[in-house]
C-alpha cells in the first residue's frame, strides 16, 4: 500500500476573507461580505488532496484555544489530525480581496510563537509518520521562535528516512533550505515568480530567466521545479525539460491558496508517477478548480479530469 502523504504546517491561520467594492487605503469603508475559514498552507494543501481522495496526514502546530474549526475541517474531510495543540491561539489572516480590480491584499500576521520542545513534539510525529518514498509536504512560514532553517534540518531528516520532500516556502527559510547538501535537498520546490526573485537575487522578468534558475535547481538536485505565474499559469521543468502550462479560469472566487491546490495536483501526480506533461495538467487543473471555491476545497473528481484534458501544454526551449 502507498503511503497517505504527510503536510506539515508550522504556522496555520484562521482566514478572514472580506470582500470591499474598491480598496482605498486610509479610509473607512464597509465590508460587503466576511467569511472566515481555515487556512494555512500545509493544511490548504491537504484539504484538495483530501478532496481529491488521497489519503493524507496532518502535523504541525494549533493553539488550543481556536482549534475547533480545524478539527472540524479534519473530520469533515477525513484527514488524519496529528497536529500537536499549544497553549495559545492560531492566528487570524486577513485577506481583502477588491471588487473593483479582482486583486487580493493579504495581511498576514506572525502567528503563535513556538519553542522548540513543541517542535520536537511534531518531529517525534514524523519519525513516526514517514515512510521510504511517502511523500511530505513543508508548507509555510515559520513562526516566531523557530530559526531560518527549520525546514532545512528536518528535511535532512526526512531525506535521510527516505522521504521525498516538497517545499513551499519562502524568504530565509526557502534559502537555508536549497543551501543545502545535494542529498538533503528538497524533490520539489513550488516558488512564485517574486520568491524565486527574492532567492535569485535579481529580477526574472523573462520565462526564459525563470527556467534558467529552474534548470540550476535541477542541476543542483531539486528533481522537480514548479514556477507558478498566477493568471498566466505554471512552469515545470524537471529534467532540464521545461513546460508552461495554463487554463483561463471559468469562475474566479478567491485566489488566496491557488499557489496550495497547485502543490496538492503536483504531489498528487507525483505519487502517481505521472510523466511531466500528465503531472503539469493536474496541478494545473487542481489550481483552476480551486478558484471557483473560498477556502481549500476542489470541484469533483471528474471536473478536475474535463480541466486537466483542457490545459495548454507549450514544451519550452528556455
Ligand atoms: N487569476 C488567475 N487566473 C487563472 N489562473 C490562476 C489565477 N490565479 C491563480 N491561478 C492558477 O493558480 C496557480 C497558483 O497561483 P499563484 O501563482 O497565484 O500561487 P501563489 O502565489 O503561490 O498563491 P498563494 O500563496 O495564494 O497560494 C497559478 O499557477 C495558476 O495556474
Ligand atoms: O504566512 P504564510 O505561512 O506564508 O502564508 C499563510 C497563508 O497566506 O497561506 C495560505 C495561502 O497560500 C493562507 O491560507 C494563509 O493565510
Amino acid at each position: 500500500m502507498i503511503a497517505p502523504v504527510i503536510t506539515v504546517t508550522l504556522n496555520p491561520a484562521i482566514d478572514l476573507t472580506v470582500t470591499v467594492a474598491e480598496l482605498r487605503l486610509g479610509s473607512v469603508q464597509r465590508a460587503r461580505t466576511a467569511q472566515s475559514g481555515v487556512g494555512g498552507k500545509g493544511i490548504n494543501v491537504a484539504g484538495c488532496l483530501a478532496d481529491w481522495g488521497t489519503p493524507v496526514v496532518v502535523t504541525g502546530v494549533l493553539g488550543r484555544s481556536n482549534a475547533e474549526p480545524f478539527s472540524q475541517f479534519f473530520a469533515v474531510k477525513r484527514i488524519d489530525d496529528r497536529f500537536v495543540r499549544a497553549v495559545g491561539e492560531t492566528r487570524t489572516n486577513i485577506k481583502i480581496a477588491d471588487l473593483a480590480s479582482g486583486d487580493t491584499t493579504d495581511i498576514n500576521l506572525p502567528g503563535l510563537p513556538v519553542d522548540v520542545p513543541t517542535c520536537d513534539l511534531v518531529w517525534d510525529t514524523l519519525v513516526e509518520l514517514v515512510r521510504p518514498h511517502g511523500l511530505v509536504v513543508l508548507a509555510g512560514s515559520l513562526p516566531e521562535g523557530l530559526p531560518d532553517d527549520t525546514w532545512a534540518r528536518l528535511i535532512a531528516d526526512l531525506t535521510h528516512h527516505g522521504a521525498r520532500v516538497v517545499l513551499d516556502t519562502s524568504e530565509g527559510p526557502f534559502a537555508a533550505a536549497l543551501a543545502a547538501p545535494a542529498e538533503h535537498l528538497p524533490h520539489c520546490v513550488k516558488p512564485n515568480r517574486r520568491e524565486l526573485e527574492a532567492w535569485a537575487g535579481r529580477p526574472l522578468p523573462e520565462t526564459s530567466d525563470l527556467i534558467a534558475v529552474a534548470r540550476d535547481l535541477n542541476r543542483r538536485g531539486v528533481e522537480l521545479v514548479v514556477v507558478s505565474l498566477g493568471p498566466e499559469g505554471a512552469l515545470f521543468v524537471r529534467d532540464g525539460k521545461a513546460l508552461s502550462a495554463r487554463l483561463p479560469p471559468m469562475r474566479v472566487l478567491s485566489t488566496v491558496g491557488a499557489g496550495d491546490a497547485m502543490v496538492a495536483g503536483t504531489v498528487a501526480g507525483l505519487r502517481d508517477g505521472l510523466g511531466l506533461p500528465e503531472l503539469a495538467r493536474l496541478a494545473v487543473a487542481f489550481a483552476t478548480g480551486k478558484l471557483a471555491h473560498v477556502g481549500p476545497h476542489l470541484p469533483a473528481r471528474a471536473e478536475i479530469e474535463a480541466l486537466a484534458a483542457q490545459v495548454a501544454l507549450t514544451t519550452l526551449a528556455g
